[in-house]
């Protein structure tokens, strides 16, 4: 007779589609594949400083929703051609939520948001929506925090990040080790900069790493080490913003022999969850590149069609374009912090010129 000692708190639901299987459903084409690999090549010279343009990442802090995630990365798309001289607009496109406690774990997780969990086809959806907004000239962000389903979806991945909560965390900083595009990590939920810029330096690093490969077989990889690691700074207890925070970090980066180069998330510890404070960052940030300030590669926004945010109520409609996560800016914020972005930007670049 045998006794289970394992495996005693699980219930097994179904397999799980390999990376392969969904990718020839959902393949990314030869033009798609370029256009990435482009992208990601704009990202790297303006973390590196080698472009002096200022790199935006801007979207929902989820996507729940795929008409609507659509519709905003149209309008999105074509502020992109707009503001391409001085912004490099990068679409959010997150399918993965870390919780404090618990929720709604992402599109991913649990697509038709009620508890179904059908992961296969949270997979299949999170893949089309990328390809979609590939497609219409847009780069895509995301935030890798599982550990097996970034194989899923990281070709279609432009510039990545690790979170708030997780850039401690040993196997995230692996992975970003082994991913192909940029990675950026956030300070802790505390405000700690320090362990983000040990992230940035271990992920440099080459690591021993296991995941699945395309074919879902478990495998050792040997990881290269990521050169395109750098700090978000995200705020914590207080926001860290403002110019004698960037200082110090850049202070801090300099010290570790990093470069003296960082993103600005004006959500989260930043806006202390007031979606509209980001404006008030915006117009700080702004300042700071008015005066020439070259620390700050780029920033983070979250925005979607409609400002605010809703809970998920079953039997009751959802507010169309509306965020099921963070609050976000409304769409016409969103360009108003844009075209404020594109000046500031512009008048860095022409003093630096
Ligand atoms: O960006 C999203 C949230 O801040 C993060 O997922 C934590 O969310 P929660 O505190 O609502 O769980
Ligand atoms: C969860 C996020 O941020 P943080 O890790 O900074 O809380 C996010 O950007 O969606």
């Amino acid at each position: 007779m045998s006794i289970f000692t394992d495996e005693l708190r699980t219930q097994r639901l179904c397999a799980l589609i390999t990376p392969k299987e969904l990718a020839e459903v959902t393949p990314l084409t030869p033009e798609l594949a370029q256009q990435i690999l482009v992208a990601r090549e704009e990202i790297e010279a303006i973390l590196a400083g080698q472009d002096q343009r200022l790199l935006v990442i801007v979207g929902p802090c989820s996507l729940h929703d795929p008409q609507a995630a659509v519709d905003y990365a149209r309008r999105l798309a074509a502020l992109r051609t707009q503001y391409r001289d001085d912004l490099c607009i990068v679409m959010r496109a997150y399918f993965e939520k870390p919780r404090t406690i618990v929720g709604w774990k992402g599109l991913i997780n649990d697509p038709h948001l009620d508890g179904s969990y059908n992961v296969n086809e949270g997979l299949q959806l999170a893949r089309k929506l990328l390809i979609a907004i590939n497609h219409l000239g847009l780069p895509t962000a995301t935030e890798f925090l599982d550990m097996v389903t970034g194989q899923y979806i990281a070709d279609l991945i432009s510039w990545g990040a690790i979170g708030a909560r997780t850039t401690e965390s040993q196997v995230h900083r692996e992975m970003a080790s082994a991913l192909s595009c940029p990675v950026g990590f956030k300070n802790g939920t505390d405000g700690n900069t320090r362990i983000a810029i040990d992230a940035v330096r271990a992920a440099r690093h080459s690591h021993i790493f296991t995941s699945p490969d395309k074919e879902g077989r478990m495998t050792i990889y040997r990881t290269s080490g990521n050169p395109y690691g750098h700090v978000i700074l995200r705020g914590g207890r207080r926001p860290n913003y403002d110019s004698v925070s960037i200082d110090e970090a850049c202070q801090a980066l300099a010290k570790a022999e990093l470069p003296q180069r960082l993103v600005v998330d004006f959500s989260h510890g930043n806006s202390q969850k007031d979606h509209r404070r980001q404006l008030d960052v915006a117009k700080d940030i702004c300042d700071q590149l008015k005066r020439g300030r070259t620390g700050i590669a780029g920033v983070m926004i979250e925005s979607f069609i409609e400002e605010g945010r809703q809970d998920v109520v079953a039997g009751c409609p959802l507010t169309y374009g509306q965020s099921i996560t963070d609050a976000c800016l409304g769409w016409e914020q969103t360009q108003s912090a844009l075209a404020m972005l594109q000046q500031a930007a512009r008048a860095r670049r022409e003093q630096l010129a």
